[in-house]
């Protein structure tokens, strides 16, 4: 969408922004392969590490298909009420709609009034917009925030659920204009990602030894397209077929 023009209003301001900071990111690659520096101090080294953390991670899948196998077994598909004992999968989503959000900027709202948030005076009017791509990658709020790591949002009996109510994310957003289906989005979310895992063995395609996940430098889609391959795992007769 580009409203008002502002999609050359937002690509002028991200090209002064990159002119600001790219000299001060490429001396900071450059320190980190000449050995200089050693140790992460703040979001730029993060970042420049992501490459190496974002390899691919096998035991993950191997967990959340043993999860599934467990709870539903090899002799049916996932069911919608087999949800609320998916707590893996679950986390799985979460960690992905923490981590990889499928726009960087919410909605943006207009402030009906004048207010403060967070110390931050915003006057009536504003065009307010939150970055997801901001708060799911905040190391203020999360620990090691580039890793994909499920087993962050697994508490001892407590049941995993896609949406964060201390706002450390906003998938679903919230208040009066947050997301009214955020429950049937879950359940959506959850049966795909279950039934893919469930149905199918993912490997990297070909000989490849893993899939690269390396963002688009301006956006947040994938630098190479998503190829994997899918083997069955399940008997034939449990797959749908399609009949015209
Ligand atoms: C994973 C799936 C989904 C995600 C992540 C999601 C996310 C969101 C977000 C972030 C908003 C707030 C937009 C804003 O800031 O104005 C929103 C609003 C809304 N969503 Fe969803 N949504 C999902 C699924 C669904 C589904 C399945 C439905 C309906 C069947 C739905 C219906 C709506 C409606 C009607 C609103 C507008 C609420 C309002 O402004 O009063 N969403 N959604």
């Amino acid at each position: 969408m580009n409203l008002d023009g502002q999609e050359k209003i937002v690509k002028d301001a991200n090209k002064t922004i990159r002119n600001y900071q790219n000299p001060i990111i490429d001396d900071r690659i450059r320190q980190w392969k000449s050995g200089e520096r050693k140790e992460m101090e703040d979001l730029t080294d993060v970042l420049i590490t992501l490459k190496d953390k974002l390899i691919n991670q096998p035991e993950l899948l191997a967990k959340a298909t043993e999860e599934i196998d467990r709870v539903v077994g090899k002799e049916r598909l996932v069911e919608e009420s087999d949800i609320g004992s998916l707590n893996y999968v679950k986390a799985c989503a979460r960690e992905s709609f923490r981590l990889h959000p499928m726009s960087p900027f919410n909605v943006p709202h207009v402030a009906t009034q004048d207010t403060t948030v967070a110390g931050y005076f915003i006057p009536k009017g504003s065009h307010a917009m939150l970055s997801r791509y901001g708060l799911g990658r905040n190391p203020k709020a999360w620990a090691d925030p580039l890793r994909y790591d499920p087993e962050r949002h697994l508490k001892d009996g407590v049941e995993v659920v896609l949406t964060e109510h201390d706002l450390r994310f906003i998938s679903f957003s919230t208040g009066r204009r947050g997301c009214v289906a955020a429950l049937l989005g879950t359940c959506m979310t959850t049966m795909l990602l279950a039934r893919l895992i469930q149905c199918f063995t993912w490997s990297p395609p070909g000989n490849a030894r893993g899939i690269d996940l390396t963002e688009k430098e301006d956006e947040l889609v994938l630098v190479s397209p998503l190829t994997a391959t899918a083997v069955p795992r399940l008997a034939p007769h449990l797959y749908p077929t399609i009949t015209n």
